[in-house]
């Protein structure tokens, strides 16, 4: 149990590491998901209504950290949607709770050794852009990595190849195409007036900012901040509420 306990705490993951929770996980599920949904503060309601489901908290799951903020169920729920498999991660996991980058994106290395194609990326943030509203919905064009510009970045130290390569582009991190797909089917459902597209900021945290913070990052070009890391290799999209 300590060394369960050491492995979870600790800021570093191997591809074993990795290899052995992703093991452990499709020994325990049939499910073979393509697509990965995180939910942010308030949204793990998400993952209610799949069929076919199978939960796994994360304190149960091999080298998986735990959600330590309220509203972060803590828990990798497999399921069915329109019978297409997904996973999702009901709490995730953020740098303020003291976990390394490596460790917050732990899950986004299991997914893709599971086969997982699209993640879909949902959290609280602020916003900036004055025309956003209290409520409204922004879809991610792109993002600011602030802590990235500061040497916080998962993708320091060795890289392992096994993951991808040395310098990812980052000019297409987010796909036009289900960014399109978002915007015409809310606008098919009359959403329009309250889904917005926008840059994302990402600070460290856990304060909010400033006054003088929130009108520096609008200058810089974002539309909303938060302190959510989204910038894995494989990530499609987004949503943040406001
Ligand atoms: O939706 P989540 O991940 O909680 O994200 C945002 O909401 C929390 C603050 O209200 C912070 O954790 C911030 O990053
Ligand atoms: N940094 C930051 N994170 C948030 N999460 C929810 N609202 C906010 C905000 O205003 N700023």
């Amino acid at each position: 149990i300590h060394l369960k306990e050491a492995n979870r705490h600790r800021n570093c993951c191997s591809f074993d590491d990795c290899k052995l929770t992703t093991e452990w996980l499709l020994s325990r599920t049939r499910h073979r998901p393509k697509i990965a949904i995180v939910c942010g503060s308030g949204l793990g309601l998400l993952a209610d209504n799949v069929s076919n489901k199978q939960t796994f908290r994360y304190e149960d799951i091999p080298n998986f950290p735990v959600s330590t903020v309220p509203g972060h169920e803590g828990c990798l729920v497999f399921g069915q949607i329109k019978g297409k498999s997904c996973v999702f991660m009901q709490g995730r996991f953020h740098l303020y709770e003291g976990y390394s980058l490596c460790k917050v994106t732990f899950p986004m290395r299991i997914f893709k050794l599971m086969g997982v194609e699209t993640i879909v990326v949902t959290n609280a943030s602020g916003g900036l852009c004055q025309d956003f509203k209290v409520g409204d919905i922004m879809v991610i064009k792109d993002h600011i990595n602030l802590p990235g510009f500061a040497g916080q970045h998962p993708l320091c130290g060795p890289n392992d190849e096994r993951f991808g390569i040395r310098f990812p582009c980052m000019s297409d991190a987010y796909s036009k195409d289900l960014r399109k797909l978002v915007l015409d089917i809310t606008a098919e459902l009359g959403y329009s007036n309250f889904v917005r597209e926008g840059v994302y900021c990402m600070v460290s945290g856990p304060n909010f900012e400033t006054i003088a913070e929130a009108r520096m990052l609008h200058i810089l070009g974002s539309d909303s901040v938060g302190m959510d890391y989204h910038n894995t290799r494989r990530k499609k999209f987004f949503f943040t509420k406001q």
